[in-house]
């Protein structure tokens, strides 16, 4: 399979590397600073799962430079999405299907507005990775979860060419037929997981020893089940207990990658998460309170 990857960051120079490591031809396409790092010091993954080490990436900096590509995993930043955009539109006119991986749920609708829905697949990640300075991957999860599936009829195909390709790599990989549910909730645990470990500057363990803390991570999840309800998806309360559960079963000093993110001064994708959660709700006439108020207070940290 022929693989490309826009966003060589730590989820994509991650996956990338593995689908390498399990036979697929893998394309970095990324941008001048990241394509000479790439070229002076190859990508290593550091992980639990097995390090792997690719010295001499595929590397290329113009779409102009792929003949051909099945599939374009996208895992930038939410706030560099609309920056892929004209590369995403050469490689899906040569063919290519969209998977973007990156958190978050208006993207979706975006893409498919602007290449057509039917290059656009569903996809999430479970997995804690980051960037060392040398470039080189991190991973320190021992979980590295690719979840993907069809939100067209037409892309059973190209899910099953995946499903193959992850086989013969360590990614635990799920094809899954519903995907668009699995969307909203990643996106529900990750409002409430980024929303109160960064507005907090706290990682879980402290957020859970005070009870009205963690009351405010339990109303996002209840705001954003009746927020995808709106958009006919029906989260279960059972659901909603799940991420709870994993809110209070997660190593004390776990916390997101938007915090991660606020503790080295990086860009916050928190227009893309709890911004994008309000515009939704206001589309549709819904109150989200908790999660506008988190919103707001992580907003001052938002470009440090
Ligand atoms: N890291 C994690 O553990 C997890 C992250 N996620 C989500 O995955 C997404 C990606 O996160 P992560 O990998 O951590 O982010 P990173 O910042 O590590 O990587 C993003 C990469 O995108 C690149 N990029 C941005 N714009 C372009 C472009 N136009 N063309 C090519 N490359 C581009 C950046 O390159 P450059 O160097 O040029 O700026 C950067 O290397 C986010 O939505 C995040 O929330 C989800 C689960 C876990
Ligand atoms: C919760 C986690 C680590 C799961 O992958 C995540 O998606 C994030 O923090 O961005």
């Amino acid at each position: 399979m022929d693989i490309v990857i826009i966003g060589a960051g730590a989820l994509g120079a991650y996956f990338g590397s593995r689908f390498h490591e399990g036979g697929a031809n893998v394309t970095f396409l990324v941008r001048e600073k990241r394509a000479k790092q790439l070229q002076d010091k190859g990508i290593k993954v550091y992980s639990p799962k097995g390090d792997y080490e690719l010295l001499d990436p595929k590397i290329a900096t113009s779409p102009t430079e792929i003949e051909h590509a099945d599939l374009v995993l996208v895992s930038v930043k939410g706030y560099h999405i609309q920056g892929t955009l004209d590369s995403l539109k050469t490689l899906t006119e040569k063919g290519a299907h969209v998977l973007p991986v990156l958190n978050g749920i208006e993207h979706i609708s975006m893409l498919q507005d602007q290449l057509g829905k039917d290059f656009i697949l569903g996809g999430l990640s479970f997995i804690i990775s980051t960037l060392n300075g040398d470039g080189h991957v991190i991973h320190s999860s021992d979980f590295d979860d690719l979840i993907f599936g069809p939100l067209q009829p037409t892309q059973t195909t190209i899910c099953q060419e995946l499903e193959d390709v992850l086989e013969k790599t360590t990614i635990t990989g799920t094809n899954n037929k519903t995907i668009l549910k699995e969307l909203w909730k990643k996106y529900m645990f990750i409002t409430a997981f980024s929303g109160i470990t960064t507005a907090t500057n706290l990682s879980i363990g402290p957020i859970r020893e005070e009870a009205d803390t963690f009351r405010i991570a339990e109303m996002i999840l209840q705001e954003m089940k009746v927020l995808a309800k709106a958009y006919n998806v029906e989260i279960l309360e059972e659901e909603v207990e799940a991420a709870k559960d994993k809110l209070l079963n997660l190593p004390a000093e776990a916390t997101s990658s938007m915090h991660q993110d606020r503790r080295k001064g990086l860009t916050l994708e928190v227009d893309h998460l709890q911004g994008g959660a309000i515009r939704l709700a206001k589309a549709v006439g819904v109150d989200i309170p908790y999660t506008e108020t988190i919103y707001g207070s992580i907003k001052p940290f938002e470009k440090q």
